[in-house]
């Protein structure tokens, strides 16, 4: 890439040489200028008179935070951050590193701190833009916040961005940014008396944290709004970690062994550039998702279903322990190719099913199985740092809906069970309603169940941490 020849903070575009040498910057007292008078100004349409100014070019930041504002804009709707995402890169093959790296980073981080952005705007504005507009200035001011060395610069862009679509909203987006600037103290304030900026994270969400794990609690919620580990899993029929940390290391590439089969990246790499993947030497699973199949336990010649398999990451780890006949039955036919592709690069064999885990009669044979792996759709509670969309989306009703759809699930699959064999319960989620309360729930309802110890504990909650997302599992045996 180009050296940048404009001083850093002041550089409109993205190029990587700019993340170094913050400056701090003053605000211009001339563009001290009041929101409110300037929003009551309509914004103007185009007219032939006067064309609209051209889009910003796709190296500049306005542009970034144009198309962040896309995303941010599609999520407040109720979309899906990744769906979106895959549709915004398939509908601009054409983006550069640089400018993919700009998108996701903009739009990542504004719905990770989305409480923070949220404080300002409803003190500053006396009622939201329209939506894309406001989400514009939602991921604006993210930046402004991450990057204080670039807040002049992020304003213009932010304009620039607006003035390519509404012209007349230049000066009320111009106004909103220059008062988070002058008003820095206040801004702060606001930001500290609010929970939902303070914790990053919705009250609701914090409260039952705060009440289900007292001592716990303000670790999870900060690793929760940190940016997310990379662990691979080394598939064990063609490597092992130490193998691999040995053969990063000479790459240039510091890692460690976590676990038994894992390795932790010290800096999260494209997929692309992981040595090893393509051949299926290394997957990428979270440190937490890997004691799945370490707890579960197969053994060579088990029959073992995966019953909420795609995209086939602990169905994989499974196979690649031990020589079992096993079953991955997803409902989801997109998200099923994903186990058969997974399967091919890892080298290993399982039946794909595409069916409701609910309706046994539907996919079952029959014959019981030993094993079975039920990781439940979940709140994903355990991942938000992955997927910042779901702090936002979710809302606390949904885990009633959540734990009724798991419950079905699990009394479906508890008949296809052999006597004798056992159960993985496995969610990440963080909240009891999914998780302790629904296998207490199931025990009662299942007087030949009974649960057995892991790792001498009747069940394990690993709440977010730096080197693990959350997650929930607790091991149920059919009385023999
Ligand atoms: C937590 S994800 C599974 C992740 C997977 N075990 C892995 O490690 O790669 C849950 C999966 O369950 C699927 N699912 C949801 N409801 C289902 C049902 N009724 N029957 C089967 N699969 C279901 C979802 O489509 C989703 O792919």
């Amino acid at each position: 890439m180009a050296q940048c020849t404009v001083r850093s903070s002041h550089c409109p575009t993205i190029c990587a040489s700019c993340s170094a040498d913050p400056q701090p910057a003053a605000a211009p007292a001339s563009l001290r200028v009041s929101v409110t008078a300037s929003r009551s100004r309509a914004p103007r349409a185009h007219t032939a008179h006067r064309p609209p100014p051209p889009p910003p070019p796709s190296d500049s930041l306005a542009y970034a935070l144009q198309q962040a504002a896309v995303l941010v804009d599609a999520v407040l709707a109720g979309g899906n951050l990744n769906e979106h995402w895959e549709a915004l890169l398939g509908a601009n093959p054409e983006w550069s590193d640089a400018t993919r790296g700009a998108v996701r980073d903009l739009s990542w981080g504004t719905l990770r701190d989305y409480g923070r952005g949220d404080a300002v705007l409803k003190r500053l504005l006396d009622k939201p833009l329209a939506a894309p507009y406001h989400a514009l200035l939602l991921v604006a001011v993210q930046r402004m916040e991450t990057r204080p060395d670039q807040v002049h610069t992020v304003v213009d862009q932010a304009v620039q961005a607006v003035g390519a679509t509404a012209p007349g909203l230049r000066g009320v987006v111009n106004a909103v940014l220059r008062n988070v600037v002058r008003r820095a103290d206040e801004v702060d304030a606001w930001r500290r008396q609010d929970e939902e900026a303070l914790h990053r994270h919705p009250r609701w969400w914090v409260e039952r944290l705060r009440k289900a794990w007292p001592a716990q609690w303000e670790a999870a919620v900060a690793a929760g709004n940190s940016h997310p580990p990379m662990c691979l899993r080394v598939n064990r029929r063609r490597s092992t970690p130490a193998a691999v940390v040995a053969e990063f290391a000479a790459a240039g590439i510091a890692a460690r062994v976590v676990g038994e089969d894992g390795v932790l990246l010290d800096r999260p790499l494209a997929v692309a550039r992981v040595p090893g993947f393509a051949e299926g030497v290394v997957s990428v699973q979270d440190a937490g998702a890997q004691h799945a199949a370490r707890w579960l336990g197969a053994q060579a010649g088990d029959r073992v279903l995966d019953a909420c398999a795609a995209p086939g990451g602990k169905a994989a780890h499974v196979l690649e322990l031990a020589d079992v006949e096993l079953t991955a039955l997803e409902l989801d036919p997109r998200r099923a190719r994903r186990i058969d592709e997974n399967f091919t690069r890892l080298g290993v064999t399982g039946r794909v099913v595409i069916d409701d885990a609910r309706q046994p009669a539907r996919w079952w044979d029959g014959r019981p199985f030993q094993r079975i792996l039920a990781d439940v759709p979940c709140s994903a509670s355990g991942v938000a740092r992955r997927n910042p969309d779901i702090k936002w989306l979710r809302r606390a009703p949904d885990l009633a809906r959540f734990a009724a759809l798991q419950a079905e699930i699990i009394d479906a699959l508890w008949q296809t069970l052999a006597r004798g064999g056992t159960m993985l319960y496995v969610t990440c989620s963080v909240f009891d309603e999914e998780n302790r309360a629904q296998i207490a729930a199931f025990c009662r309802r299942h007087d030949d169940a009974e649960r057995l110890l892991i790792e001498g504990r009747p069940e394990q909650q690993l709440l977010p941490t730096a080197d693990h997302d959350g997650f929930y599992y607790a091991l149920l045996r059919k009385r023999p």
